[in-house]
């Protein structure tokens, strides 16, 4: 190599003498230190195989995310422009401390239980994405190790060219460096995208696999309404606390992986220089300030559950402000609304108060023994072999305890990442806690099912062998608060003979119905309901499969997200054979017609109008309307028999008559609760509650 020494080098800047020098450096020279790098690089084999199979798994994960997201778009863009009603469809489908005797979030034996038990939801199967995401992360991770070992190598080389005031030498380890920041900066971003994939794919397993239990068997129901199981702010479990899981968990695979190869490779690489006497006094120090920080630490995992539990509280204060926002409006609550919401506010704020203050001696006690305590001992570790090594020559002592300073330095902060690895445990273990009692209490929904079609309970509800006919035989009801309801009720119900049931407030009314429609257990008799009378549509096969034979519709109808059509058609969707949607559609209109609600469609193409979308129908639909909504809604699916639970209450009187007469047009059997007796003429019979704490009632033909 051509490099010639300054004369002026020592009073000179390093700019200007690389300036100076630059001038006598030829093309040859430059080619000889690529090669000279390139060279390095193929010896330093097990980096190089390493980072290319992991940046080969990124690759192919960055091909197979950038695909299927164009894929997605393409989809979408072709779905828009060919057709306009499923168009349509794409648009309508884009919308839970401290002092315990056991810690339920303790980091032991039952959480690592919990772990496996959560570990095999997100990892359903060896070939799952998930898999092979962490796979090459693994392989990333001891790529970045590699990388930091190598660095380290060029610290003490670059120290060892200065000494020999070698350019030829600096300039080559400089290359070399420059190389390695390349394949770090790759392998660091690569970490990161890494780690954030997996949480999603985490993410997206777990809460499907909890959607799945929670929509069977009524869960949201059973846990909203009844309150069974105790489970708090589901919410909030499905929503955040599973994220924060994933998140946790993904995050601690590097956190530790990574340090502990550090440490290991670290400490092969140091003893080389040092021996292990040294090193074995240093990682004494950390095993044992490791149990003092242990000792010390409060119960971390629990005040996680706590804080989780406060926030759900706080939001589900703003949830309930914006679902009856009107009703606090008319009442003028707005004060008394901002006491409840400021109250669930300070408590959530004293509560991180003392919490982070809690967090801020314990990183005191972290700092001075994982930072400080680290360097105050690994530093005469570091420099004893050094003082005694007096045959070693001074530019070759130089480099290698410059080496042996980074490596160090490398190595107490993995260990004392590990030992923060602890932490994160902790953490861990809160999020796991509520997971695993928010999949303990959907899942013993499944137990109680079993426990029903074994016959189990005292009271059954069966499938009847005549579709046409409803029968109560001794039915004894009690309400969730045990108040005996409704005793020993017996009637039978055929096609044709409407029910009327009257009775005072909270005398059993619609008790007697969510027995039927199997939401609530009766404590005694049987109940016979006709096949298919309590089965979803989508459970009945999908769009063409049967109606429902009985349905329920409420004093306030439940409107769901999506198009006036949506509201209609609920639980059913919008078929996707363009001659059905378009049956489909004709009758809605014509349903809506019979309700007096043409108006609500939009101006033009009537069936453009069913397309009218609301952000939420509940704020611009009156009481009357809603019900009206619910009428249609029952038109449309026109089942054998339909609840009427004060469904028309807020209908004007004189409309009332022909809306029942359009129920005997359409076959329709209806089981009318209400408080007005001129609904009685529409009826058959007369089934009425007394209310006087014992459950009596009485059964008469209406003439
Ligand atoms: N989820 C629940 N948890 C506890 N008690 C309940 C629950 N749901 C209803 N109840 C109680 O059961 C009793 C019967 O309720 P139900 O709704 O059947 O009354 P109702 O006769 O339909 O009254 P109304 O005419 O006022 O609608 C009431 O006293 C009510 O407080």
């Amino acid at each position: 190599m051509g490099f010639r020494q300054s004369s002026k080098a020592t009073s000179t800047s390093s700019t200007q003498i690389l300036i100076q020098n630059a001038k006598f450096i030829t093309s040859k020279d430059v080619i000889d230190v690529a090669s000279r790098v390139y060279d390095s690089y193929k010896r330093d084999k097990k980096l190089c195989y390493t980072f290319l199979v992991a940046l080969s798994g990124v690759t192919a994960l960055v091909v197979h995310e950038t695909s299927a997201a164009t894929g997605l778009m393409k989809g979408s863009l072709g779905d828009f422009r060919k057709n306009k009603k499923e168009k349509k469809q794409i648009n309508i489908k884009n919308r839970n401390v401290a002092k315990k005797e056991r810690s339920s979030a303790a980091v032991d034996e039952q959480f690592l239980s919990n772990l496996v038990q959560l570990g095999k939801i997100v990892l359903p199967s060896w070939r799952c994405k998930s898999v092979f995401l962490l796979s090459t992360q693994t392989v990333m991770l001891i790529s970045r190790s590699y990388i930091s070992l190598r660095i380290a190598r060029k610290g003490g080389e670059g120290l060892q060219a200065v000494m020999e005031r070698s350019w030829n030498h600096f300039l080559f380890v400089l290359a070399d460096f420059y190389v390695c920041g390349i394949a770090a900066s790759i392998v660091n971003s690569s970490l990161k995208y890494l780690t954030n994939s997996i949480t999603v794919n985490f993410r997206h397993n777990l809460t499907k696999h909890v959607h799945e239990k929670y929509l069977s068997n009524r869960q949201y129901y059973k846990h909203a309404v009844l309150r069974k199981g105790n489970l708090d702010n589901a919410d909030q479990r499905i929503t955040d606390d599973l994220n924060m899981w994933c998140a946790t968990s993904a995050d601690l695979f590097s956190r530790t992986f990574k340090p502990l190869l550090d440490v290991i490779l670290s400490t092969k690489r140091m003893s080389e220089s040092m021996g292990y006497k040294g090193l074995t006094i240093l990682y004494s120090y950390f095993f044992f300030s490791g149990h003092v920080i242990r000792f010390f630490s409060p119960p971390f995992s629990d005040y996680i559950q706590e804080t989780q539990k406060k926030e759900g509280d706080f939001r589900r204060s703003h949830s309930r402000l914006i679902s009856h926002a009107e009703e606090v409006a008319f009442l003028d609550g707005a004060e008394r609304e901002k006491e409840i919401l400021n109250e669930k506010l300070n408590q959530l704020t004293a509560w991180s108060q003392y919490y982070f203050f809690r967090q801020f001696i314990q990183g005191v006690l972290d700092q001075y023994f994982i930072k400080y305590g680290a360097s105050m001992i690994g530093w005469p570790v570091l420099a004893f072999p050094f003082l005694l090594a007096k045959d070693m020559e001074e530019k070759e002592l130089v480099a290698r305890y410059r080496e042996a300073d980074t490596l160090i330095q490398n190595a107490s902060s993995s260990i004392g990442d590990l030992l923060m690895v602890y932490k994160k445990l902790q953490k861990l273990s809160g999020f796991t806690s509520r997971v695993v009692d928010l999949l303990h209490s959907v899942e013993s929904g499944e137990e109680e099912k079993e426990k029903e079609i074994e016959g189990r309970s005292n009271g059954i509800v069966r499938t009847s062998s005549n579709d046409d006919e409803i029968e109560f035989q001794n039915v004894t009801v009690f309400s969730p608060d045990n108040r005996l309801l409704i005793k020993d009720v017996s009637l039978k119900i055929r096609r044709g003979e409407s029910l009327f049931i009257t009775g005072a407030n909270g005398a059993g009314k619609t008790s007697l119905f969510r027995v039927l429609a199997g939401l609530w257990e009766a404590s005694e008799g049987v109940v016979l309901r006709p096949r298919n009378g309590l089965k979803s549509i989508k459970s009945e096969g999908g769009d063409d499969g049967d109606v429902s034979s009985l349905f329920y519709v409420p004093q306030r109808p439940y409107l769901v997200t999506g198009s006036l059509r949506d509201q209609i058609l609920y639980p059913a969707k919008q078929k996707s054979d363009e001659d059905e949607f378009d049956k489909d559609d004709e009758r809605i209109l014509e349903c809506l017609a019979r309700v007096n609600l043409v108006k609500l469609l939009k101006k033009g193409d009537r069936s453009v109008g069913l397309d009218r979308l609301e952000h939420d129908w509940n704020d611009v639909l009156s009481g009357g309307e809603k019900q009206r909504i619910g009428l249609a809604r029952l038109y449309f699916h026109a089942p054998r028999f339909a609840i009427l639970d004060e469904a028309t209450s807020a209908i004007n009187p004189d409309e009332e008559g022909a809306l029942y007469e359009e129920f005997e047009k359409n076959n329709i059997t209806v089981f009318s609760i209400a408080h007005r007796m001129e609904l009685k003429r529409f009826h058959k019979k007369h089934l009425h509650f007394k209310a006087d704490g014992k459950g009596n009632w009485t059964l008469k033909k209406i003439l």
